[in-house]
């Protein structure tokens, strides 16, 4: 008998504005991102309230996203905005992530990937995150709606569970469930979903969450 769909967990990245924020955690995605770097388009450290915020679903876990910032200031954040999480979405080393695990936040270090992956500089990572999420590499440090070349996580046997990110929509979603990558539990969505930056449109989240929640299809078994 064929193994049942493998259901993939969500992330919708780059959320800022209450009405938004409320309509898209009305899907229930398993996490919502908020990014706290200056730099971006999607800043969302001035306009999100702290209380909307806590009135959200438990399940829905509130991950705040973060570039080379130092572990009071994502501490003291993560407080004041009653986050879950954080993504450490720059060159944020082992230690740290380790230091921020131990002090209870879920931590997702993500790894920027160009033409090439170094799977060995993992290794250091290992047992310092809660899951990794493979970003493509681009001009910003993230958002750059680039998908990378998924295949060059076929060989990934790490033991940390990881999402994929940059430039998921709802034309790639099928290729990339199809491929079966091993250690894949999640996926990230951001600018592909979005009518402006930090705005994302639910009704076409809608069906790319059903899809993604079904999950892939078995892959076939050799006759
Ligand atoms: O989205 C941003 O503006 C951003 C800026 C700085 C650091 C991280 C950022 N985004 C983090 C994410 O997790 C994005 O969802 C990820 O980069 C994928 O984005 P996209 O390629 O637009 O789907």
């Amino acid at each position: 008998m064929n193994p049942s769909p493998k259901p993939l967990l969500v992330k919708v990245c780059g959320m800022r504005e209450s009405a938004n924020i409320e309509a898209v955690a009305d899907l229930r995605p398993d996490f919502l991102g908020f990014i706290f770097h200056p730099g971006s388009a999607r800043y969302a450290g001035t306009a999100l309230q702290p209380e909307l915020l806590r009135a959200l679903p438990e399940s829905v876990r509130k991950i705040g996203v973060f570039v080379d910032a130092g572990t009071v200031p994502i501490l003291t954040t993560l407080a004041a905005f009653g986050l879950d999480g954080a993504q450490l979405h720059g060159q944020e080393t082992p230690a740290q992530c380790a230091e921020l695990r131990n002090a209870g936040v879920l931590v997702i270090k993500t790894f920027s990937v160009g033409d090439s992956l170094d799977l060995e500089a993992l290794r250091p990572y290992e047992g310092t995150c809660d899951y990794y999420l493979f970003d493509t590499k681009g001009l910003a440090p993230g958002g750059n709606g680039i998908a990378f070349d998924w295949k060059l996580l076929r060989d990934y046997n790490f033991r940390t569970p990881y999402l994929l990110a940059g430039g998921i929509g709802p034309e790639n979603i099928a290729t990339l469930t199809a491929l079966h990558l091993p250690g894949l539990v999640g996926v990230d969505l951001n600018s592909r979903f979005e009518t402006a930056p930090g705005r994302k449109d639910a009704a076409r989240l809608a069906p790319a969450l059903a899809q993604l929640r079904r999950g892939a299809a078995p892959r076939p078994q050799a006759v």
